[in-house]
C-alpha cells in the first residue's frame, strides 16, 4: 500500500471496522456493554460502602434493587460473550444475538438514565453516543429501533410528571443547611437550580472559603454531577475515539482509491483518464501568452525485450523508464501512462524550444539508463518522441474557428445551441443510467464539457493535439526510432495548420 498510517490504533480499529466478521464487531460492542456495566456496579459498591454519607442523596432503596439488576445483568453478558463462538463459526444465530443484546441494553441504559436523570450527560450521551456506536458495530436497522424507542422514553420521562405521576428516582436532595432546610426529593432540573442558587450564594458573599467549599463538595448536586460525569466520559472517550479514528479510515481510503482510481498501479504514474483530465484543465488554465507541449513517448521494439527477457522484465522495464520520467522532469508535467509501453507527457507553460531540449534529453536519459534483466543480463532501451507545441496564437486561432463553427451552426438549426451539452444528455439517453456512480461520471463529464465550451475550445481538443503528437511519433519510429520528431516542424513543412491537419485526420 502506497500509504504509511502511523496513527496509533488506526491499524486496529480499520481492521475491526472493516476486516472483522460481523460477529466479533458485536462481541466488542458486548464487551464494551460489559465495561460500562462494571463500571456502574463499581458506583453502585462505592455508595454502598459510603452509605453513612450519601444515603441522604441517594434513595437507597433504590439503589439495591439496581445493583441485583446490575449484578445479574453483567453475568447474563458475561454469559452471552461466552456463548459467542458458535455464533463466530456461524452456527448460532448472529442476528437473533445482536437483537437480544441491543434490547437489552437498551433496557438496562434505559433504567439507569431514568433513575440517574433522564436530562443528564448520562442520557445525553447514551442517547446519541450509544446509537452512533452501535450503528458501527451491529445490524443499523436494531439500532434505530433502540434509537427510537429510547427517544420515547425520555420524551415520556419528560411529560409524565405533569400527569401526577411520579417516576422512580435516586437523587435525594438533601442540603440541610442554606439554601434548603429540609429533605426534598427533587428532578434533575431542580437540583441544578439549587446548585446554582448555592454558587451564587458563595460568589455574593465573595469569599470562597473552605466551609462554603464544602458546602458545595458535600452538596448533593455536587454528587450527583460527579456521578454523572464518572458515568458517561468513559463512554465519550471512548466513541470519540472510535469516531475520530473512523474518520481517519475514511480519510485514508479516500486517498487510497482515489490512488487506484488515478494512477497506474505499474508504473506509479498518472493513468489515462487522469492524464487526460489534468491536460484539459492545464488547456483550461493556459494564460494568454502561454504555450502549452505536449510529448507522446512510446518504448522502442518493446515486444522484443518481452519475449527475449520476460514479461516480469518488461513490466520492471516499464517502471524504471517511468521513474527516469518522473526524475527528469519537474513537478509542473503531467506525467501519465497513456498506452501499454506509451507515455504521455503535458508541460503546460512551455515553449517549442523548451519542449525540444527536453524531450531530447529524456531520450538520452533513456538510451543511457541501464536495465539489470534476470541472470546479470544487462541491457539499454530505447525510445522514440512525438512532440507538439500548442502556441497561445494557435490557440487563439482554434478559439477563433470554433466561435465561428458554433455561430454557423446556430443560425443554421437554432434549436441545436449548446451543441456540446446536449450531445453528452444525447449519449445519456442511449445508454441508460442505471447506477449513481455512472449518473456522477456522466454529470462530471457534463461539467468539463461545459467548461471546455466556455473557454471556446472544442470538447476534443485533448484528443486532437494527442493526434498530431502521434503523428510525429510515427514519423520517429520510420526514420529509425530512438530520436525525437517536432509536429510542429513536420506542420510547418506540410505548410498546414493545427485545424487543417486536424480537419483531414478526422
Ligand atoms: N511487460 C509488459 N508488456 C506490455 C505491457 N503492456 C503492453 N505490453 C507489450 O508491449 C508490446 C508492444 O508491442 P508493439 O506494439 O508491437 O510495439 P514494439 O514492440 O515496442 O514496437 P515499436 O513500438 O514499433 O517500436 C506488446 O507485446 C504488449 O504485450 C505491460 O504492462 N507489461
Amino acid at each position: 500500500m502506497a500509504f504509511s498510517i502511523s496513527h496509533l490504533g488506526y491499524r486496529k480499529l480499520s481492521r475491526v471496522i472493516f476486516e472483522w466478521q460481523a460477529a466479533d464487531r458485536a462481541l466488542l460492542l458486548a464487551l464494551f456493554v460489559l465495561m460500562e456495566i462494571t463500571l456502574h456496579w463499581i458506583w453502585c459498591l462505592y455508595v454502598w460502602f459510603r452509605r453513612e454519607t450519601y444515603s441522604s442523596y441517594v434513595d437507597m432503596a433504590l439503589l439495591y434493587p439496581l445493583w441485583i439488576g446490575i449484578t445479574l445483568l453483567g453475568l447474563f453478558f458475561l454469559w452471552m460473550i461466552s456463548r459467542s463462538s458458535p455464533i463466530k463459526t456461524g452456527h448460532g444465530s448472529l442476528h437473533t444475538w445482536q437483537a437480544v443484546l441491543i434490547t437489552l441494553y437498551s433496557t438496562y441504559i434505559a433504567v439507569v438514565i431514568l433513575v440517574m436523570g433522564h436530562s443528564s450527560l448520562v442520557a445525553g450521551v447514551s442517547l446519541v453516543g450509544g446509537a452512533m456506536l452501535g450503528m458501527m458495530l451491529i445490524r443499523r436497522r436494531y439500532v434505530w429501533k433502540a434509537f427510537l424507542a429510547h427517544s420515547m422514553l425520555i420524551f415520556s420521562a419528560t411529560l409524565i410528571p405533569y400527569f401526577g405521576f411520579t417516576i422512580p428516582n435516586m437523587q435525594q436532595m438533601t442540603a440541610t443547611s442554606f439554601p434548603l432546610d429540609s429533605y426534598n426529593y427533587l428532578t434533575y432540573s431542580e437540583t441544578t437550580a439549587i446548585e446554582n442558587a448555592i454558587s451564587a450564594s458563595i460568589f455574593q458573599n465573595g469569599t470562597l472559603s473552605w466551609d462554603t467549599f464544602n458546602q458545595l463538595r458535600f452538596s448533593s448536586a455536587f454528587f450527583w454531577r460527579s456521578t454523572h460525569i464518572y458515568m458517561s466520559l468513559p463512554k465519550a472517550i471512548f466513541i470519540i475515539y472510535m469516531f475520530r479514528t473512523l474518520l481517519l479510515i475514511l480519510d485514508n481510503s479516500k486517498a487510497e482509491i482515489m490512488q487506484y482510481a488515478n494512477h497506474d498501479e505499474l508504473t506509479q504514474l498518472k493513468s489515462r483518464r487522469y492524464g487526460l483530465t489534468q491536460m484539459q484543465q492545464a488547456l483550461l488554465a493556459m494564460g494568454d501568452q502561454q504555450d502549452v507541449s505536449i510529448i507522446l513517448l512510446d518504448l522502442d521494439w518493446f515486444k522484443n525485450i518481452n519475449d527475449n527477457y520476460g514479461h516480469d522484465v518488461g513490466d520492471q522495464v516499464l517502471s524504471e523508464v517511468a521513474q527516469t520520467l518522473l526524475n527528469s522532469l519537474t513537478e509542473e508535467a503531467i506525467v501519465s501512462r497513456y498506452g501499454g509501453e506509451e507515455f504521455l507527457i503535458v508541460l503546460p507553460d512551455t515553449s517549442h524550444d523548451s519542449v525540444m531540449t527536453i524531450a531530447k534529453q529524456l531520450r538520452r536519459d533513456i538510451a543511457e539508463q541501464v536495465i539489470s534483466g534476470d541472470n546479470h543480463t544487462d541491457f539499454n532501451v530505447t525510445a522514440s518522441l512525438g512532440v507538439y507545441t500548442l502556441t497561445h496564437a494557435e490557440r487563439i486561432h482554434i478559439q477563433s474557428e470554433y466561435r465561428a463553427t458554433e455561430l454557423e451552426e446556430n443560425i443554421q438549426s437554432p434549436n441545436n445551441s449548446k451543441k456540446d451539452s446536449s450531445s453528452v444528455k444525447g449519449l445519456q439517453k442511449s445508454s441508460p443510467i442505471q447506477n449513481s456512480s455512472q449518473r456522477r461520471i456522466a454529470h462530471r463529464r457534463k461539467r468539463v464539457a461545459t467548461e471546455i465550451a466556455k473557454a471556446q475550445l472544442p470538447i476534443d481538443i485533448c484528443q486532437r493535439l494527442i493526434c498530431i503528437a502521434d503523428k510525429a511519433l510515427y514519423e520517429a519510429k520510420d526514420r529509425g526510432r530512438n530520436q525525437v520528431v517536432s509536429a510542429n516542424e513536420i506542420l510547418a513543412a506540410e505548410n498546414s495548420t493545427v485545424i487543417s491537419f486536424y480537419t483531414a485526420s478526422k
